[in-house]
């Protein structure tokens, strides 16, 4: 019933709607007719046009548009191409979505990729700070032989437009090419810089390291980016310094490497005992453009302690502290340098003036990229930074000190995600208790991770390295306890650091480095191996990158394995091999099998004079050319054969 009530209610209101609707309309069609009868036809025109004119205040007028003609060819002479054509192209090509597209073009290449562009005709609208901007490809015509491009947009935009809009276009352009350039490393030769491409794959992603270090680099790196202006306001050098520290094979390099892939700066590597003075050094400096890295490898082996100490006897940066201490000993001993080697190392160490110390070298930096150049970064790296000068460690110096350490749970993670895009895996628990308890470096891990495809078998031999390290390092621990010999990689650092003060002291161990600097070799690893120290007689091997640079060249990456036996100080005896590994192993092999001394001390002999008496491009083309695969030995006192020094007394 209720239903039936509501139903008859609305029928009514319905009803009544129609009725008043109908009303209404009669009335209006009645007033219009009367209007159109009585109101004379002025007035009504009168009437008509103050109403036009309401409506006209009131409704928004229709924009006024500007239109900026970007010509492929640029204003005057029509011959010069248009900067801006080539970056409104390359910045449209990637606004462009293929997918809701009806049609485009494709081609130009850019940082090896094709581009996409409007078809002539064509136009599309990209959005910047909420405004349109109507891009539009304009065929050739009558006006321009050539197609153009055509932004359009709402005059009252224009200032935005040509303030913002259109630098930001070029920026980004810009940021983009660089993106895309090749890196390249530049190494110093006399007074200029030879540079070859750097493809270098070390990235953030794939650094092993602690992950909150590397957040705050990476976060140090984007700052110094964005601080232009705040560099020119407290009118310092717009250069950021950093210091890698920490032992050998931990990464300091594949962070200088990964920091040149993120900044997109070009790597300028200097080497110092290559810089024969304060000019050449100024000549360098001035040299490198901006958006740069300026990297200087085992910074502590640079420069002489007495010239850190205040300059009294300066020598220039071809001399390491290591070989200061041998300098001492030279004092007393001269016996060990023969003429020949005087003259050679003569040939860069000159006291006086134009030596270079560490403080002078950075306030030369400081003075000279002050006033010239900008958005530099400079890197230091050392394996001891104890050894390092005040000047390099004053607050204010280098703005950031980085510690590279051994390899830690999260580092490993890294290096198992980078190997085997593994995240877990059940030997992990294990491998975490073993990293806490050996130091192990990240290139250890990375070796022994790299020895096999299958991920099982590559942490299983982990697994046992790891073992093997931690009974060794307590066997070695017992032994040197007990005086026995010891391995000295297993031992705890302090010791070790001892060891090999004691090992400098007393054996003269740098006598090797000194003749390794002739072979132009840039960094030494000093791997202890074996010290056995109750028989006065010491092995050690060493591993030298013979040069960075030549990574990626077949048989470019050398070892030198270095052999001191010094029964005494006076008749110091080192022997150098240098040998290129991997494809060459062979030859390795055979260098160190037992050979007549007088062949092998004549063929060597060829070979070093050969080799000392080559500049270093020619020493590289040498190495990775022909591939020297037999070794090369130095002695401090002559050529000799590691066999017959084993026996020495
Ligand atoms: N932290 C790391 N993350 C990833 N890989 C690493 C790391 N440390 C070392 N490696 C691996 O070991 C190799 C050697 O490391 P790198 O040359 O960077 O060490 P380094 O600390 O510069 O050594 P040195 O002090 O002897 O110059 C690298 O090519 C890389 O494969």
């Amino acid at each position: 019933m209720t239903h039936v009530r509501h139903a008859t209610k609305a029928v009514d209101t319905y009803r009544k709607a129609v009725a008043t609707a109908a009303t209404v309309t009669a009335y209006v069609v009645l007033a219009r007719g009367m209007a159109r009868e009585l109101v004379p036809h002025d007035l009504r025109a009168a009437v008509s046009w103050a109403a036009s004119l309401v409506r006209a205040r009131l409704e928004p007028l229709p924009a006024v548009r500007r239109t900026v003609i970007i010509n492929r060819a640029d204003g005057f002479d029509g011959r010069s191409d248009n900067c801006f054509y080539a970056d409104a192209r390359a910045y449209l090509a990637t606004k462009m979505d293929p997918l809701s597209m009806r049609r485009f073009c494709l081609g130009g290449r850019r940082g090896g990729r094709n581009m996409l562009s409007m078809v002539p005709g064509d136009s599309m609208t990209d959005v910047f700070e909420g405004v349109e901007f109507k891009w539009s490809s304009v065929p050739a015509d009558g006006k321009s032989k050539e197609a153009r491009l055509e932004l359009s947009f709402d005059a009252e935009h224009t200032e935005m437009a040509m303030g913002r809009y259109v630098p930001f276009i070029t920026e980004e352009v810009e940021l983009a090419r660089q993106q895309d350039r090749e890196l390249k490393i530049y190494m110093n030769e006399g007074v200029t810089w030879r540079g070859i491409v750097h493809h270098h794959p070390a990235s953030f992603d794939t650094l092993a390291m602690d992950p909150e270090l590397k957040r705050s680099i990476v976060a140090d790196l984007d700052r110094f980016l964005k601080r232009k202006e705040y560099y020119r306001r407290i009118g310092k050098a717009w250069k950021r310094g950093y210091l890698l520290y920490g032992p050998p094979g931990t990464g300091k390099s594949s962070l200088v490497a990964a920091m040149a892939n993120y900044l997109r700066f070009n790597l300028y590597d200097l080497d110092l005992s290559e810089v024969y003075g304060n000019s050449a050094l100024q000549k360098l400096l001035m040299a490198m453009p901006n958006k740069s890295i300026l990297v200087i490898e085992d910074i502590d082996c640079c420069f002489s302690t007495k010239s850190r100490e205040g300059g009294k006897a300066r020598r220039t940066p071809s001399r390491t502290n290591n070989d200061t201490d041998e300098a001492d000993d030279e004092d007393e001993d001269s016996s060990n340098y023969d003429s020949s080697e005087r003259a050679q190392a003569g040939g860069k160490i000159q006291a006086g003036p134009e030596g270079l110390t560490l403080s002078g070298l950075l306030n030369f930096i400081d003075g000279l990229w002050s006033t010239s150049g900008e958005e530099r970064v400079i890197v230091f790296t050392t394996n001891y930074k104890e050894r390092l000068d005040a000047a390099l460690l004053r607050p204010g110096r280098m703005d950031m000190h980085i510690y590279m350490g051994y390899c830690g749970w999260d580092a490993f993670k890294t290096l198992a995600h980078n190997y085997f895009l593994v995240d877990d895996h059940p030997l992990f628990p294990e491998i975490q208790g073993l990293l806490d308890a050996v130091e192990v470096t990240p290139a250890e891990v990375s070796e022994m991770l790299l020895r096999s495809e299958d991920v099982d078998d590559a942490l299983s031999g982990l697994v046992e390295f790891l073992e093997d390290k931690k009974q060794a390092m307590c066997e070695d621990n017992q032994n040197w306890a007990s005086g026995k010999s010891v391995h000295a990689n297993c031992l705890p650092s302090p010791v070790r650091e001892e060891l090999r003060d004691a090992l400098k002291r007393e054996v003269g161990v740098l006598a090797a480095q000194q003749q390794l600097r002739h072979l132009g070799r840039r960094r030494l690893h000093v791997g202890e191996q074996l010290l056995y120290l109750r028989e006065q007689r010491v092995v050690v091997d060493e591993e030298v990158v013979v040069d960075e640079r030549l990574k990626g060249v077949p048989a470019a990456v050398a070892h030198v394995d270095v052999h001191v036996h010094p029964p005494r100080p006076q008749q110091r005896r080192v022997e150098a091999f240098l040998v290129v590994c991997r494809e060459h192993e062979q030859a390795l092999l055979a260098a160190r099998r037992p050979q007549p001394v007088d062949e092998v001390e004549q063929a060597r002999q060829r070979q070093a004079l050969l080799i000392l008496h080559l500049p270093r491009s020619a020493l590289r083309f040498f190495v990775a050319v022909v591939g020297v695969g037999v070794g090369i030995a130095i002695a401090g006192g002559g050529l000799r054969h590691r066999g017959r020094l084993a026996g020495f007394p």
